[in-house]
């Protein structure tokens, strides 16, 4: 079969506007996905680094594991995966702006290509055996079409007792939503098309049974479910609390109307994350 040409345009359309600006409402480790509150009283920072040691904690790692990270964004599960568990990381990204601070931050850490790498490559172009998998928030992106050719690339890059974690965003079915008795107006159609078209052109939430499914039909067992949907919307009204603070340096970096359209955004999500049209879950996948 053909190689798939990863969605480049797109995803650079999102994450290369520009470092500055999100770095105005992003915690310091730039984690760009849903946080663990698993306390409380938890800051932004202290929670995305409970759901990166949540997430790395269901693989199994072992020091001098080779472990893939699918969308790796700013790299910050990468060195946490480094630190904690002593193994060797290869990191994907279709950013250039993530490629780059990825880079630098392995270099200025000492880390040489053996333990540490990032790549300005998709799942679609990787083709080597790891150990364990993990993905946070890239699925969103790969369209459903490809579901099936991306578990099955998945299952066969790894060794028998191999985990992928995957963790997505994920959008009930409209006779869930309806039964949940959660109106599916216009307002709410608006919504999810100005997210699909102006923040994440292209990209797709698939229902939580889909994923289930394709990941058996791979020859995966999902041995766990675990869903954060409370944990998106908070992270989100913080992430609106960041930007709005710093409303002056974000019209300076990008535009009045990128704001706004910022705003809308992040404020919208939380909503939709709260009522329950959507969720965030995570599928612990062993072969
Ligand atoms: C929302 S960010 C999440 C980044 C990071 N995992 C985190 O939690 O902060 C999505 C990431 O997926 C990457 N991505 C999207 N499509 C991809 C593909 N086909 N192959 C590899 N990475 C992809 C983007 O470049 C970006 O780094």
């Amino acid at each position: 079969m053909a190689e798939l040409e990863p969605f480049f345009d797109n995803v650079q359309a999102h994450y290369d506007l520009s470092d500055d600006f999100f770095e105005l409402f992003l915690d310091p480790s730039r984690t760009y996905s849903c946080a663990y509150f698993k306390e409380d009283d938890y800051t932004l920072e202290q929670a995305q680094r409970a759901k990166v040691d949540l997430s790395l904690g269901k693989l199994g790692l072992q020091p001098g594991m080779r472990l893939l990270d699918v969308g790796c964004g700013w790299g910050a599960t990468m060195l946490r995966a480094i630190d904690q568990y002593d193994v060797k990381v290869v990191g994907l990204t279709l950013s250039k702006n993530q490629y780059e601070r990825v880079n630098q931050l392995f270099r200025d850490r000492g880390l040489g290509p053996e333990q540490a790498e990032v790549r300005l490559q998709g799942w679609e172009e990787f083709d080597e055996p790891v150990d364990r998998v993990v993905s946070i928030g890239a699925f969103e992106h790969f369209r459903k079409e490809r579901y099936d050719p991306f578990f099955e690339k998945i299952y066969r890059l790894l060794p028998p007792d191999g985990r992928m974690l995957l963790h997505t965003i994920v959008a009930w079915e409209r006779s869930d939503i309806r039964a949940k008795g959660l109106p599916i107006d216009r307002p709410v159609i608006e919504f999810a098309k100005f997210i699909a078209t102006e923040i994440f052109p292209g990209g797709e939430l698939p229902p939580p049974a889909k994923v289930e499914a394709r990941a058996e039909a791979a020859g995966f067992t999902v041995e766990l479910v675990q869903p954060l949907q409370l944990h998106y919307a908070h992270t989100l009204d913080i992430w609106a609390e960041n930007l709005q603070a710093k409303h002056d340096e974000a019209v300076q970096i990008a535009s009045q109307e990128t704001f706004d359209t910022y705003m809308h955004y992040l404020t919208g999500c939380a909503d939709f994350f709260r009522k329950g049209y959507i969720d965030v879950m995570q599928f612990t996948c062993a072969k």
